[in-house]
């Protein structure tokens, strides 16, 4: 099954940083300068801040722009009281995409469970959002050489209950926390050996159509320098990107080496 094409998937998770001028801005630069083409063949997409993403709406819709965007986080209920959340169907209408569930950060210093992160999966694909599934170890279970195990588990918690139909609509991004932010990019070999383990644990569990077709992305520490050897991998389809996503002109570059 090595000629399954799945087409590549760079996502720029802007964390807590731009506001909506600024993510006007930078959305303008990047359609600028990315052609109809490139667009077509890797699919960018932006995650900016909730605050952002009504202007972000309104120029995609508005110039017709082929860039996608989503958000962060999602609440695992539909509607009600709960002071602060955003739901699913909040920001399906207003056009999201994607949407990260489980990333590290929320999972350290939101406490975010498994569980949680599973009932966030449903919660995004029952409002037809693509959920990006984010996995990965800390530094101290990958010292002890347990980190594609710890990570299989927080996949398989994450996918809970979804049939394989569903299962194929999830992309799943593979962060080793330790190279988040610190310029410690896992080698391409390191993230293949996770990212490889994870679409066999997909065979096993939802079958080989099934693990075939769903994206799986590499995070942390990604820049245009390092991700031409990261996309060279035969598992990794493209590229959870935090700080490089920030500059427009490196994001772009980081696109067209996306494919
Ligand atoms: O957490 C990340 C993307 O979700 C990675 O962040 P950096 O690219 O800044 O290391």
């Amino acid at each position: 099954m090595a000629d399954v094409k799945r087409r590549p998937l760079m996502a720029g998770n802007w964390k807590m940083n731009l506001n909506h001028l600024e993510a006007i801005a930078l959305v303008q630069k990047l359609a600028f300068s990315l052609t109809e083409k490139q667009l077509e063949e890797v699919e960018a997409a932006v995650l900016p801040p909730f605050t952002d993403i009504r202007s972000v709406q309104t120029l995609v819709d508005g110039d017709r722009l082929l860039i996608k965007y989503g958000a962060q986080d999602l609440s695992a209920h539909p509607s009600g009281a709960y002071t602060g959340e955003i739901s699913g169907a909040m920001l399906a209408k207003l056009g999201c995409s994607f949407v990260t569930v489980g990333h590290s950060e929320r999972r350290q210093y939101h406490n975010e469970s498994d569980a949680l992160v599973n009932a966030k999966v449903k919660a995004a694909l029952a409002n037809e959002i693509t959920p990006i599934l984010c996995v990965g170890e800390g530094l101290d279970i990958r010292e002890k050489g347990e980190h594609v195990e710890y990570t299989l588990a927080q996949l398989d918690g994450g996918l809970a209950g979804l049939t394989p139909a569903e299962v194929e609509k999830v992309v799943v991004a593979y962060e080793p926390v330790w190279a988040i932010g610190t310029g410690k990019t896992a080698t391409p070999e390191d993230a293949q050996e996770v990212i490889g383990a994870i679409r066999a644990q997909l065979a096993k569990t939802q079958g080989e159509s099934t693990a075939q077709a769903v994206r799986v992305l590499y995070g942390g520490s990604v820049k245009a320098g390092n991700v031409a050897a990261i996309m060279a991998q035969p598992d990794i389809d493209g590229a959870l990107v935090g700080g490089a996503s920030l500059d427009a002109d490196e994001f772009t570059r980081l696109v067209r080496l996306g494919l």
